[in-house]
């Protein structure tokens, strides 16, 4: 792809990178899907699963960004310029309670600020009875126009004020004109929102020529994946996606918390729990954009705890812990180990966690750079600066039963905002030791069972699979009730992390517009397009002025004819494995009616498209059904897999000993994993098959809309 003309037209920055500087050092965001049958020992089989169609992001192979260094807030000296004048609270501390948290001489935050203790006995993860009226109603003009005038200072100098990808919002705009009482009683927050954010090119990537892949609209984008054809011809694949909100590279921090997090903090305040989560690929901004959530949410809370609800005894506090290879840690006490248990009423609890009563912002931030100073460390193969841990920070609002301070406060809502590891944590599974492809795995699994928990409560399901990790499980009380997620899906635009970049948005996508509870009709129109998502283009067409948002809707050669047809070399290796088993199976051919159409689409033109898809619905969700379906079974059996390497692991080593017979125990592991790669394979072939059908199901939604 040639970049200048490309660029030049689209919005965003284009020729605005390249005068952008930024000290940062990336590493190629390659990745194979294919490493962990290598780790298993399993390369005889990686050269068919290699000819596979791009199988939509399972996130079980690609992996791994590495997680270390600085993370969350790294930045911080650089970024914050808090006003503190209007968040003087006396100190109120309930008796039995340490809560002093006036800031006194030195640094000993232990000092400074007085930690509570969680333990199983705590009252902290009740909510307030429901009879206890938080407030009445938000006196807007009193909180916001003395507060206004000072705002973060963001310290992004290689950022440009002004913002194109998004509409700023009209500078009185703010959180209490957005959620006046009676709004707030109607929820009008949206239970799921995702936000993508695109972060610059850096200087790394601008050296090597690389080229910014990424075209974003209000509430959409274009991935143009160049790829190869079998005869080496290059083409360009447009993957088109469509999210609640797409922040380009020149949206501010500031911007961010506008779109995400402001919206929910009012409602905090009226008993609910709300997420906010980076993902993304190792580099792609989710430290940079988290940073500075949490002070900012701050300060939104302090003003209208001294505001709105002045003397009515809510209370603010903030823990910090880590989850760091399935254990957890506090991050405001040294790195303790802590324990995470359930009650009688199957409350989590964090034995031990510590968690400090703040009355202003400059106590918060000193509390946040001392956790995130403790973070882990190490070294992965992906990216030496990448964090390998998820952070949890939790700014938690509590208030005494009866206005009593004697007792200890209730929990009345809760903002947990979490930095999560890098998401392509499958380069870590070649190229370092055991411990790191452990933890690959498990922020693997994690990140798949946060998606799966937070699909379930957009779905309303009775049941949340939150013991799927101990991430959802820590974060169960933020998964039940009366809760609100956003969730900002970092990426990097480089042609370099085109595959990470396409996994991060299919994770969202999932996340978002799977959800059946969402089904409006923007939504259909999301899930339709986000599903359809590739066309192909040749490459001589993108020049220039070519490259515009009017494409065909062919589809790659490969995947031309009936049913499911991968690559030639991939058939002829994968099916003698398939037969060997006795799984080979048979598939339905295509029906008739999903032929593709010719002609054109036209993507700026979708969003104004009333879709007639009742037929088409019908299909997608049957479609989607089945699609979860082999996820899951696709998702246990690389579980499964993974634990029977592990399990065997140990026993060779334990077998490696005179007179033992190594030769045996290598050749079960062999029969064993030969045996669970054939299903994995199997069960990849159909996903192949099933993608297919949808990319038909879509081709079908589109004739039938004419777009
Ligand atoms: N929107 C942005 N504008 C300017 N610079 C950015 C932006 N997003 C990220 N960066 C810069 O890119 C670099 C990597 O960002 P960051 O550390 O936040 O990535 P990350 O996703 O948290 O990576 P890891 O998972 O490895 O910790 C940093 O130097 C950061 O300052």
């Amino acid at each position: 792809m040639n970049g200048p003309g490309r660029q030049g037209l689209r919005s965003g920055a284009a020729g605005v990178h390249h005068q952008r500087q930024y000290s940062d050092n990336f590493l190629d965001g390659s990745s194979n899907g294919n490493r962990w049958l290598q780790s298993a020992g399993l390369q005889h089989l990686q050269s068919s699963t290699n000819q596979l169609p791009p199988l939509q992001d399972y996130n079980l192979y690609g992996g791994g960004g590495g997680a270390q260094g600085g993370r969350m807030y790294r930045n911080a000296q650089r970024s914050f310029n808090v006003g503190t004048e209007y968040y003087v609270e006396p100190s109120t501390p309930p008796g039995g309670y340490r809560a002093s948290m006036q800031k006194k001489n030195g640094d000993d935050l232990s000092g400074d600020f007085s930690p509570g203790l969680l333990d199983l006995h705590s009252f902290d993860t009740e909510l307030l009875p429901p009879e206890m009226p938080a407030s009445n109603a938000y006196d807007a003009n009193s909180l916001y126009q003395p507060g206004r005038g000072r705002s973060f200072d963001d310290s992004e100098p290689y950022m440009l004020s002004k913002q194109t990808g998004r509409a700023r919002a009209p500078e009185n705009e703010n959180i209490l004109k957005s959620f006046p009482a009676e709004k707030e009683k109607s929820n009008p927050v949206a239970k799921i929102k995702v936000v993508v954010r695109k972060r610059p090119m850096n200087k790394k990537e601008l050296a090597k020529n690389e080229e910014d892949i990424i075209e974003t609209y209000s509430n959409s984008l274009t991935v143009h994946e160049t790829k190869l054809k079998v005869d080496l011809t290059r083409y360009v694949e447009k993957h088109e996606f469509v999210f609640d909100a797409v922040l380009n590279e020149e949206v501010t921090n500031d911007e961010v918390y506008r779109e995400t997090v402001e919206p929910i903090v009012p409602i905090i305040f009226e008993r609910t729990k709300a997420t906010c989560f980076a993902y993304g690929q190792t580099g792609s901004g989710k430290t940079f954009t988290m940073k500075p959530l949490p002070l900012k949410a701050s300060r939104d809370i302090l003003r209208l705890m001294h505001h709105t609800y002045r003397n009515q005894g809510f209370q603010l506090f903030v823990s910090f812990f880590e989850i760091y290879g399935g254990k957890l840690f506090d991050l405001l006490n040294d790195r303790k180990k802590l324990c995470m248990r359930e009650d009688g009423k199957q409350q989590v609890c964090i034995v031990g966690l510590q968690e400090y009563r703040v009355s202003d912002v400059e106590n918060i931030k000193e509390l946040i750079e001392k956790g995130n100073s403790t973070r882990s460390t190490g070294t992965t193969g992906a990216n030496e600066e990448s964090s390998r841990s998820h952070a949890i920070l939790q700014l938690a609002i509590k208030r005494s039963v009866d206005g009593n301070e004697s007792k200890p406060p209730r929990l009345v809502g809760k903002l947990s905002f979490i930095d999560l590891a890098g998401s392509e944590r499958g380069a870590d599974t070649t190229d370092n030791d055991k411990q790191t492809r452990i933890e690959g795995a498990e922020i693997n699994k994690s990140l798949l069972a946060l998606k799966e928990c937070i699909r379930a409560l957009d779905n309303d399901q009775g049941h949340i699979p939150f013991r799927g990790s101990k991430l959802t499980e820590v974060l169960r009380d933020s998964f039940v009730g009366n809760s609100r997620t956003v969730m900002i899906s970092c990426i990097s635009p480089s042609t370099g992390s085109c595959e990470h970049t396409l996994n991060t948005l299919r994770y969202a996508d999932r996340v978002k517009s799977l959800s059946k509870g969402n089904n409006t009709k923007k939504d259909a129109i999301s899930t339709n397009f986000n599903l359809k998502e590739s066309s192909t283009v040749p490459l001589s067409s993108i020049t220039g002025s070519v490259y515009e948002d009017r494409t065909t809707d062919g589809w790659p050669d490969e995947n031309e004819g009936d049913d499911f047809s991968p690559p030639e070399e991939y058939y002829e290796q994968v099916k003698p494995s398939l037969k060997k088993n006795g799984k080979m199976e048979s598939y339905a051919t295509t029906d008739d009616k999903l032929k593709k159409p010719s002609g054109l689409m036209k993507w700026k033109d979708l969003p104004k498209v009333e879709p007639q898809t009742t037929h088409a619905e019908d299909d997608l969700n049957a479609l989607l059904q089945e699609e979860e379906n082999l996820v899951n079974a696709h998702r246990t059996q690389v579980e499964e897999t993974m634990n029977i390497v592990r399990e065997e692991m140990n026993l060779l080593v334990e077998a490696d000993q005179p007179g033992n017979q190594l030769d045996d125990y290598v050749t079960r592991l062999n029969a064993i994993l030969s045996q669970k790669a054939a299903g994995i394979l199997q069960l990849q072939t159909r996903l192949a098959h099933f993608q297919k059908r949808l990319k038909e199901h879509n081709v079908l939604v589109s004739s039938t809309t004419g777009y």
